[in-house]
This record gives C-alpha cells, sequence and structure tokens, in this order.
C-alpha cells in the first residue's frame, strides 16, 4: 500500500487454482476512478472510526458522505462489483449506498453487503469462553444490525447446542452487542472479504452473517445468514 490510501484493491481473476490478490495503494478523488474500473469485489473501510464515549451512529455525518463518493464512483466505474461496506455506522451507510444505486440505477441488492462479520468472531469467541472450547469450534450467528441491541446472538442457536441459564443469556448478549468497546481488531472483514472471493469463484456453501436487504421483517436491511457466490447474496 502506497502512502495513506484508502480504497484497496481484490482482484479475484486468477486462472485456475486458488484467487490471486493484487494490492495497490490510489490516493484521493482523482484516482478514483482508477482504483474501482473493473473491480469485482470493492471493500470500503473508509472513514472516521469512533472514540471513547461515542457510538457508532456519532460517525454518521462525516461517514455517510465518504461512503456516498465512493459509491458513485463505484456505481461508474464497476457497477456489477460486490461491496462489502465497513464504515460505520453500518446500520445507515447501507441504506445510503443502496439509496446512490438506485439514483444511478445500479442498484442489485444481492451485491451490497454490509459487514458484521465482527459480530460474529466476538460472539463465538465470549460463547467459546463460557462453553470452554477454543472460539473456532462454536459458530453464533448473529442477525439484525450492527449497533448496541440492534445486535442480537441467537444464543438458542449455537453450534454446539447447549442451552445457557437468563443470567449467561443476559451476560452474553449485552458483552456482544457492546463488544465494539472490546474488541475491535479481529480481521473479521478480511474473513469476510475471503468468504466472498469464494463465493466468487463459485465455492459451494458459503455461508456468512452480513446485514443485507431483506423481506424478513418489516425493516428493509437486516443482518441474517447469508449464501454467497457468484452474484454475491
Ligand atoms: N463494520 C465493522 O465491523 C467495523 C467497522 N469499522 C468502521 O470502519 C471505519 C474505519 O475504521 P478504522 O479502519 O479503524 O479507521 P482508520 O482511521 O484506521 O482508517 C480509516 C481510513 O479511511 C480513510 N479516509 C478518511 N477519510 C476518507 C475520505 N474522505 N475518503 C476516502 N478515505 C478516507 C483514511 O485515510 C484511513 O485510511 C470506521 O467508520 C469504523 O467505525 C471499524 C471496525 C469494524
Ligand atoms: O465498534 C466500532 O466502532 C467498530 C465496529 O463496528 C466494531 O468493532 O464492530
Amino acid at each position: 500500500m502506497e502512502g495513506s490510501s484508502s480504497l484497496r484493491r481484490a482482484n479475484c481473476g486468477a486462472k485456475g487454482g486458488s484467487p490471486g490478490f493484487k494490492v495497490r495503494g490510489f490516493m484521493g478523488q482523482q484516482q478514483l476512478e482508477d482504483a474501482l474500473t473493473g473491480m469485482g469485489l470493492v471493500i470500503i473501510p473508509a472513514g472516521v472510526p469512533r472514540f471513547p464515549g461515542m457510538t457508532r451512529d456519532d460517525l454518521f455525518n462525516i461517514n455517510a458522505g465518504i461512503v456516498k463518493t465512493l459509491c458513485e464512483g463505484i456505481a461508474k466505474c464497476c457497477p456489477k462489483a460486490i461491496i462489502n461496506l465497513i464504515s460505520n455506522p453500518v446500520n445507515s451507510t447501507v441504506p445510503i449506498a443502496a439509496e446512490v444505486f438506485k439514483k444511478a440505477g445500479t442498484y442489485d441488492p444481492k451485491r451490497l453487503l454490509g459487514v458484521t462479520m465482527l459480530d460474529v468472531v466476538r460472539a463465538n469467541t465470549f460463547v467459546a469462553e463460557v462453553l470452554g472450547l477454543d472460539p473456532r469450534e462454536v459458530d453464533v450467528p448473529v442477525v439484525g444490525g450492527h449497533a448496541g441491541v440492534t445486535i442480537l446472538p441467537l444464543l438458542s442457536q449455537v453450534k454446539p447446542l447447549f442451552s445457557f441459564n437468563k443470567e449467561e443469556t443476559e451476560h452474553l448478549t449485552s458483552r456482544i452487542q457492546n463488544g465494539g468497546t472490546e474488541v475491535v481488531e479481529a480481521y473479521a472483514a478480511v474473513k469476510f472479504a475471503d468468504a466472498c472471493l469464494q463465493g466468487l469463484r463459485g465455492d459451494a456453501g458459503i455461508i456468512q452473517c452480513a446485514f443485507v436487504s431483506s423481506q424478513v421483517t418489516e425493516l428493509p436491511f437486516v443482518a441474517s445468514r447469508v449464501r454467497l457466490g457468484r452474484n454475491g447474496v
């Protein structure tokens, strides 16, 4: 990566075998189109992170504009790309991206994914602690959204199956919902991008949680378990 680049590009066009990755750096609005042209997967981590005492919603004013600009570039240069939207507040930046793509006439709900993988990684870790297992042996679906009480760990569906008592359920739910103030660096976005690349490559059975367009409830976007494939979800 060169300088303080704001956009990372992952190229999964390797011939046969495992997907290859090219990583190059780009800076500023003037290089945005070069960064985006021809991309199959665009990961957006751009924007400000929160500081102690802030909620993700406090980032809205600045990050909304950043995401809007990047999505306008995507609509123009790689309208078929799968988007991994990391910038917070994910509960709002994903709907903003959808509106930008609708305005440009390029919106495909299957290709727009808000990254909530970190909630799952933290949930697996915290539950594993209680069960005395390695986090890699634990699978906790986390649905809903990516902020506070919208983060809903489905503790009744934990694998391996376990019946948590009321106290454990309340403690774990609260810890997972507030996990963003406890653990941020877990490389979850890389894991999620890797799963998307496996789906793009045509691998079967790639299932992850993501914040996506949904008809499951009256809410237009909900984090749920999705199957990743060549066309996104
Ligand atoms: N969805 C998730 O699970 C997670 C989301 N986040 C969110 O990701 C965002 C970035 O967090 P960090 O990587 O910790 O922050 P960071 O400060 O380490 O990185 C932010 C990057 O955005 C770039 N940037 C700033 N303004 C920009 C602009 N106008 N256009 C393009 N790029 C710009 C900066 O150059 C920097 O490279 C935050 O909104 C944070 O809340 C962070 C961790 C997990
Ligand atoms: O909490 C934050 O500010 C960053 C984030 O989204 C997470 O760690 O899940």
